[in-house]
């Protein structure tokens, strides 16, 4: 028998977990930055006002918070250490989206009861509540939004959103994404089509009415005014990977012919890696050498936890679980990570070295004044000899 429903407004949740001025700074400072690596590519020459590689990795879902942390603090750590290359966010997943059945996520299910009726007002408030930590570490927080109900509940502490594979198509997320204060991007779909996605970000771009949820819960006739910080994620699909050079400039050509900018990120995981994990590191690999070549990817997504692979969810709920290894997707291990992280930053500084002597000769002005143009912080100098 179904229980009494309760009564539930993102307004009481947002007032038992408030978040602090320091707080909403660092997720505006984190859409901000997410917001200009995606405008302009990685530049050639280091410049001080772009922050570098987009990099959003972190479990494929969040099922023990207290692991979550853990992750959280050592990723905070890596993010100070390679500022200015890379622009590192952390993936906390609240929500799954299921291909049939399955756990759906700390939101659905914290208790990991699957099946049994679940306890959704304490999994709002675990949500919450991990994700205002890692925001107090001054991490940017990235999440698939998935249920329009469960958004209002966190949308204040996100960097970035993520429309899953699954729901790219649906035209209820692409309603949110034109009303989202962020960026949001839009995953190709899972058999790999990535038109679906060109498709969405074009939709997410226009202003929609639609019926939303306000801060009390009450629904509402919205208006929104259009996201124009939208981008693609390639993810690979049921037809293979789609990360190499040539699916990326078919996917830049495909963008122009839509007249999108070229918004581009890779996810290592899903389709790319074939759904094993341990093939990660070779996509990113792949990608680290596009990049340091001057390619127009913009960031990467990898699923990654403390310790590798993945576990079913047990009868005992989390006490018969193995510590910070993934229930859903297989992910790499946190020393894994460290070295995908170091490729990555790697390809960033290649890329800054490639030298600038241009092969012909131009005049002087006018190569300061295009310099000039694309990075603002050069300035050019005639050397006499
Ligand atoms: O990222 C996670 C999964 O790929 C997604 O939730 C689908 O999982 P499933 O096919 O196991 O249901
Ligand atoms: C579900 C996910 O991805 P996708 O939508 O690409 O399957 C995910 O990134 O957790």
């Amino acid at each position: 028998m179904a229980s009494q429903a309760k009564r539930l407004s993102p307004r009481g949740l947002k007032d038992s977990l408030p978040v602090t001025d320091e707080v909403a700074r660092s997720v505006q400072e984190g859409r901000d930055a997410f917001q200009r690596a995606l405008k302009t590519p990685i530049p050639l020459i280091q410049n001080s006002s772009h922050p570098g590689l987009l990099v959003m990795v972190g479990p494929c879902s969040i099922h023990d918070t207290a692991a979550g942390m853990e992750y959280a603090q050592r990723l905070a750590a890596a993010a100070k250490k390679y500022r200015g290359e890379l622009l590192i966010a952390m993936r906390v997943y609240i929500e799954k989206p299921r291909t049939t059945v399955g756990w759906k996520g700390l939101v659905h299910d914290p208790d990991l009861v699957q099946g049994e009726e679940s306890d959704l007002t304490r999994g709002l408030s675990v949500s919450r509540e991990i994700m205002l930590r890692v925001a107090e570490l001054g991490l940017p927080i990235v999440t698939e939004v998935l249920s329009p109900f469960v958004l209002p509940f966190i949308q204040d502490l996100l960097s970035c959103g993520i429309i899953g594979a699954r729901t790219t198509e649906s035209q209820t997320h692409r309603e949110i994404a034109s009303d989202a204060p962020m960026p949001v991007g839009f995953k190709n779909g899972t058999n790999g089509t990535v038109s679906v996605a060109l498709d969405a970000i074009q939709a997410a771009a226009q202003p929609h009415s639609f019926l939303s949820v306000d801060d009390d819960g009450h629904l509402i006739d919205h208006f929104s005014a259009g996201n124009p910080d939208t981008f693609v994620v390639l993810r690979g699909g049921s037809d293979g990977p789609n990360y190499s050079a040539q699916h990326i400039r078919q996917a830049e050509l495909a963008m122009a012919n839509a007249r999108q900018p070229v918004r581009l990120v890779v996810d290592c995981s899903h389709g790319n890696s074939m759904k094993d994990y341990r093939r990660q590191p070779e996509v990113a690999a792949n990608v680290a050498n596009q990049i340091s070549a001057g390619a127009a990817i913009a960031g990467v997504m990898l699923e990654s936890n403390i310790n590798p692979g993945r576990q079913n969810i047990s009868p005992d709920g989390l006490c018969g679980l193995q510590y910070g290894v993934s229930v859903t997707d297989g992910c790499i291990s946190w020393e894994e990570t460290e070295r995908v992280l170091e490729g990555l930053a790697a390809s960033v500084r290649a890329r800054q070295t490639v030298p600038l002597t241009p092969a012909i000769s131009v005049p002087l002005s006018s190569m300061q004044k295009t310099l000039e143009k694309l990075q603002p912080s050069v300035s050019v100098v005639e050397l006499s000899g």
